[in-house]
């Protein structure tokens, strides 16, 4: 029997420890998931970037959607847990979900601090905490000129940057007479403030502000001195605040942050807490490196395993703002016990000082040249003796060439946010065959998190190859962790070995696991099926969980059923049946699905095979990786809009294209007019009567990635547009990356690109071959499953459990 793990929070720190829970264990828990914010996991730290305007929000996702499909983990996002009950060992979410749990993470994080003072509850006062506060700040930079960030730490610089960055001019409102006085002294200090005043920000030091002005939006502030400043935006980087009421609130001991012990348990039994909602040793942390190794501690922890405790981290910070190179670790103010070496080249502006007690180093700030900081963290952690040493680097190796790579100790930390040293990089490089940037940061982790040590890695990874080492080749992304090949040379070797099944592919091209993974091997099935067309026997045990069982596993175990209705038409007697079925196998709900589908839920697998033979109609595939449905207005049969006949064009493609395996599902609507009742501008393939013919949109998506389609071409008549879209759907189904939805896939390849493709009459005629040669293999898997018993028995009694991953 599984054992329950609930987490709440989704952030960073608690993922990150779930990660590190399936690495150890990955079949010990059922595992749920509340997040407050409706996204997947993201990372944090990338929101200084995305407000600079370097990223965008689908470069920060750490874990898809996908990935908690992939592990079965249940997870409620937009969705907070309000109260614990830990007598009765349950959670409630504010939509009154209430999930059992044996074991209970608590990662809910930090919020803003925000001050105590009037106004700041008016319009155009923001933390920055998450994607909705840099969200609003990007709107506000596009209709108001001037912002002000109270609180001159690191995030209200980065802040700074980014709102100057977006057109804003910015003042910096701060507490102190330095800036970043925490982690840096007056002299460094002031090297950044003259360079930040030189990029645009401007200071108002010493400044306390103790009321927002405005009506409902922002228009300044006062500050204690009595004087004012204009804003139309104020973000506050003041610090953070422990996000700890679900546990205070249900009598979990609470200080500053949720008190736990070196093991990450707090004061109620199978409850932890990790990462910035929790107080160990007094301390709270608000930087991945220690949140990530309190991670690892309660994994093992949790998973039973004798592991160390945690005792307590020593950080290193850095600013990521664009100019400034700066690095901050230890302590940073002396006493009579230290002793400083210091350098300070003013003309060149670089200051390094290194702060000693009994010959250890014991605190470190450079700035202006920060190749040293790796080396003097490991001196500071190994608490090595520094007598008789020199102490900063003289020689002129810059960091990341071959000399100083080589020079290096293998102990030295590469990686500061996620603790992965050079030896650890080295090590997973020889061992495991990486040869990629993406292979190196998935087996070892460095490189998830701010991403500044990806160069040096780049640079160990190119030294430890040596000849061996491809630049270009070294971005490339392999399919999954089993092997190092990626999507291209898997296609290319298929077809160049002549492979024909899964476990050929995976024996001939050598991946580490024999077995392969609930990644690859879906994928590669499908790869065969595209590449060998009708020739191909299915792999039905490498396929995900719901197309293994045709039909939706739900999250209470039993499954839906949704038979296909062509064009979403449907007759009386079709509707008797499925009321009649309804009823025999007291189905608990019947729903009609955004599809226009008809939905039977909560049916047990046992009784999938004889429901399907009562209601003799064929499946609706609404689990598939291939075409769902063809969503259709009711068009110029009826409608006096309409210019077309929708609904015969949609149930003629919905006929043809139905089975056909594709890299990710595909949804199609036609419309008989520009009035698009049937919302074909956000499907995959969308199609618009107009006068005389149709246009053909592709690439949108009404899910997740929200996206409107784009014009592929118009054409004149149905039969144009059969075969344009069969000639579409070969090309990303030839192309595509497996799970690539097709308004990724034409990011990807630019719609232009497409567009020239398909231009070509030859080039469709032979898309069209390979479409119409596949299409002939597809048999109805239903019917099948009915006329089966060894199907049966082996997908569909009481026992068989259905082992796989699934993606929505
Ligand atoms: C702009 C910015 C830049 C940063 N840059 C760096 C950097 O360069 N280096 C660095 O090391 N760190 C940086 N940090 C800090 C780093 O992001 C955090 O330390 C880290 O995200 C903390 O992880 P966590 O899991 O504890 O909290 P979070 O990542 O905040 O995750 C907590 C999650 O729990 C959710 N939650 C809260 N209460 C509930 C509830 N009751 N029910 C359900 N869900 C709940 C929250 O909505 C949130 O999604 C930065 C932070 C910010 C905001
Ligand atoms: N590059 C990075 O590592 C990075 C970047 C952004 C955020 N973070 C993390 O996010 C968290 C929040 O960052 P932060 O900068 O808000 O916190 P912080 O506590 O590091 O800095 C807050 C700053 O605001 C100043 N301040 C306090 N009250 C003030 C007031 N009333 N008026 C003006 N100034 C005032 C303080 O003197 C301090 O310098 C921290 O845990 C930080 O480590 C890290
Ligand atoms: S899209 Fe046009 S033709 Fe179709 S139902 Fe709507 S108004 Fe009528
Ligand atoms: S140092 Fe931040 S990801 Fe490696």
């Amino acid at each position: 029997m599984m054992k329950k793990l609930v987490m709440i929070g989704n952030g960073m720190a608690g993922v990150r420890t779930i990660e590190e829970i399936l690495k150890q264990a990955p079949e010990q828990f059922d595992i749920t998931i509340f997040g407050q914010e409706p996204h997947p996991n993201y990372n944090r730290i990338k929101l200084s970037n995305i407000l600079q305007g370097d990223t965008n929000f689908d470069e920060i996702i750490i874990n898809p959607l996908d990935w908690y499909k992939e592990n079965n983990i249940q997870l409620f996002s937009g969705e907070a847990v309000v109260k614990i009950d830990v007598d009765r060992k349950r959670v409630i979410s504010d939509q009154g979900r209430e999930v059992e749990y044996d074991e209970l993470i608590i990662a809910t994080g930090s919020n803003s601090f925000i001050l105590p003072i009037p106004g700041a509850d008016k319009i155009g006062v923001t933390g920055f905490r998450d994607i909705q506060d840099c969200e609003m700040m990007i709107k506000s930079a596009e209709e108001y000129k001037k912002a002000v960030v109270i609180g001159g730490g690191l995030l209200g610089l980065e802040a700074a940057r980014g709102l100057l960055n977006l057109g804003m001019s910015v003042d910096v409102v701060h507490l102190m007479p330095h800036l970043m006085e925490r982690q840096l002294d007056p002299i460094a200090s002031s090297l950044l403030r003259s360079e930040l005043e030189a990029q645009g920000m401007n200071f108002l030091m010493e400044k306390e502000t103790v009321e927002i002005l405005g009506d409902e939006r922002v228009t300044g502030l006062r500050f204690k001195d009595g004087s004012e400043a204009e804003a139309d935006l104020v973000v506050m980087s003041i610090g953070i605040k422990s996000n700890t009421t679900v546990a205070k609130n249900s009598g979990i001991y609470v200080n500053r942050g949720i008190v736990v012990n070196d093991f990450m348990e707090t004061s109620v039994p199978h409850v932890y807490a990790v990462g910035e909602c929790a107080e160990h040793r007094e301390i709270v942390y608000g930087l991945v490196a220690p949140l990530y190794e309190q991670g690892k501690v309660l994994a093992n922890r949790i998973c039973g395993m004798d592991g160390e405790p945690y005792e307590g981290s020593v950080t290193g910070t850095q600013l990521k703002v664009a100019g400034v190179d700066l690095y901050s670790a230890g302590e940073i103010f002396e006493d009579e016990s230290t002793k400083s070496i210091m350098i300070y080249n003013e003309y060149e502006g670089i200051y390094k000082r290194v702060l000693t007690r009994n010959n250890m180093i014991v605190g470190i700030v450079l700035y202006g040249d920060t190749k040293d900081s790796t080396r003097l963290f490991r001196m500071l952690t190994k608490k090595e003796d520094i007598s008789g040493g020199s102490i900063f680097q003289t020689e002129c190796t810059g960091s990341g060439t071959s000399d100083s790579i080589a020079a290096m100790p293998d102990d030295e930390l590469v990686c500061g946010c996620n603790g992965v040293t050079k030896g650890a990089i080295v090590e997973a490089i020889q061992t495991q065959g990486l040869t990629t940037l993406d292979q190196v940061s998935h087996c070892t982790n460095a490189g998830r998190s701010c991403g500044r040590c990806k160069p040096m890695v780049s640079s160990i990874l190119a030294h430890t190859l040596g000849d061996q080492f491809d630049a270009t080749a070294a971005q490339k992304v392999s399919i999954c962790g089993c092997t190092t090949i990626s999507r291209e040379e898997l296609v290319a070797e298929i077809k160049e070995k002549g492979l024909t099944s899964v476990k050929e592919v995976m024996n001939v091209l050598e991946w580490n696991n024999e077995e392969g993974c609930t990644k690859c091997r879906p994928a590669i099935n499908y790869y065969l099926g595209m590449i060998l067309m009708d020739e191909y026997k299915d792999d039905r045990d490498s396929r995900l969980v719901n197309e293994k069982i045709h039909a939706n596993i739900q999250k209470d175990g039993t499954y839906s059923v949704v038979p296909r209705m062509y064009g979403g038409v449907t007759t009386a007697a079709d509707l008797k049946k499925i009321a009649e079925v309804a009823e025999r196998y007291h189905v608990p709900l019947v729903k009609l699905t955004g599809g226009q589908g008809i939905g039977l839920f909560g049916v047990k697998k046992e009784d999938l095979p004889s429901m399907w033979e009562d209601l003799d109609m064929p499946s609706g595939y609404a689990y598939g990786k291939t075409l769902r449905t063809v969503k259709t207005c009711v068009g110029a049969q009826f409608c006096r809009y309409g210019t077309q006949d929708s609904m015969a064009l949609g149930i003629e493609l919905e006929k043809k294209f139905e089975r056909l395996d594709t890299p990710h599902k595909v949804k199609m609507g036609v419309s008989a007019c520009p009035r698009n009742c049937s919302e074909a501008g956000i499907k995959d393939i969308g199609f618009v009567g107009i006068d005389g013919g149709w246009e053909i949109y592709v690439a949108g998506n009404g899910g997740v990635d929200l996206r409107p389609g784009d014009l592929l071409c118009t054409v004149k008549t149905q039969v144009e547009v059969m075969e344009m879209t069969g000639a579409y759907l070969q090309y990303y189904r030839e192309t595509a990356n497996y799970l690539e939805r097709t308004s990724k896939w034409v990011e990807r390849m630019g719609l232009d690109h497409v567009k020239e493709v398909l231009a070509d009459e030859e080039t469709r005629k032979a898309l069209n071959e390979r479409m119409d040669q596949t299409l002939k293999k597809y048999i109805e898997p239903w019917n099948e499953a009915i006329q089966s018993e060894e199907i049966q028995d082996k997908y569909y009694t009481k026992h068989t459990v259905a082992v796989g991953s699934e993606s929505k």
